[in-house]
């Protein structure tokens, strides 16, 4: 079955404030450099960069105004049979997780990396400590994401119409009513998203070895 991964990577980065991602360097590679790396063994790879950026020797498509664009783009380039969706913004691959996304994904047609909740959950109410909320019925998102394409760009294509916004494709297959079986994740695959990010990455890309 041949495999297209997807690689988001034209986020603005607003919350680190440092430019797009894609290009911040952690270990002596940029996020997309490890990215790539990390799935060095698809089929086909296609990256979807910020307005205005060109990478020779790769297959790209431009990026939208938001997340759910820029797959949407993706997704019509793709030529895989399953597409694994991935935000360049979680630079360490873990291959292991990966490979049980794949079976799952080859059984079931759609599914979704996620870790457990490892801290008590708190429902905010104007500053103060809420109700708590059962972790243990819920789940932090990754990625990769993977999907029958078919079904993905029959999503991606009725949601546009709707007029829908969704931050991640699961939402979107589950929206079109197929169910996406959740699949334990890794927390190494965490997404640089707040400048003390960065450090963390700096720090797991010394003794990066998977
Ligand atoms: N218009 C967009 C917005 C996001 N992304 C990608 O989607 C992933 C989501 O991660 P996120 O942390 O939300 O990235 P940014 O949108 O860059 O971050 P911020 O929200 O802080 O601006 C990233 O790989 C990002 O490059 C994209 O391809 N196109
Ligand atoms: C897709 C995602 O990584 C799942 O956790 C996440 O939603 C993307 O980040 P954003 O902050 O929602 O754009």
């Amino acid at each position: 079955m041949k495999v297209s991964v997807l690689l988001p990577a034209a986020g603005s980065g607003e919350r680190i404030g440092r430019g797009p991602k894609a290009f911040l360097r952690v270990g002596g590679k940029t996020l997309l450099e490890w990215a790539l790396e990390g799935f060095a063994w698809a089929d086909e790879v296609v990256v979807a960069l910020p307005p205005g950026f060109r990478m020779d020797g790769l297959k790209t498509v431009p990026g939208g105004q938001t997340r759910q664009q820029s797959v949407f783009n993706l997704v019509q380039a793709a030529t895989g049979e399953v597409v694994l969706v991935h935000d360049v913004a979680r630079p360490f691959v873990v291959r292991s997780a990966v490979e049980r996304l794949l079976e799952a994904v080859r059984a079931t047609g759609a599914a979704s990396l996620v870790v457990s909740v490892p801290d008590t959950l708190v429902r905010e109410e104007a500053g103060r400590y809420g109700e708590v909320i059962a972790r243990e019925h819920h789940r932090l998102v990754q990625t990769p994401q993977g999907f029958r394409r078919e079904l993905l760009w029959q999503a991606h294509q009725q949601a546009r119409a709707a007029g829908i916004e969704f931050t991640d494709d699961a939402q979107l297959v589950r929206w079109l009513g197929h169910p996406v079986v959740l699949v334990e994740g890794d927390r190494r695959m965490f997404k640089v998203t707040y400048p003390e990010d960065l450090i963390l990455a700096e720090g797991l890309a010394q003794v990066w070895n998977c």
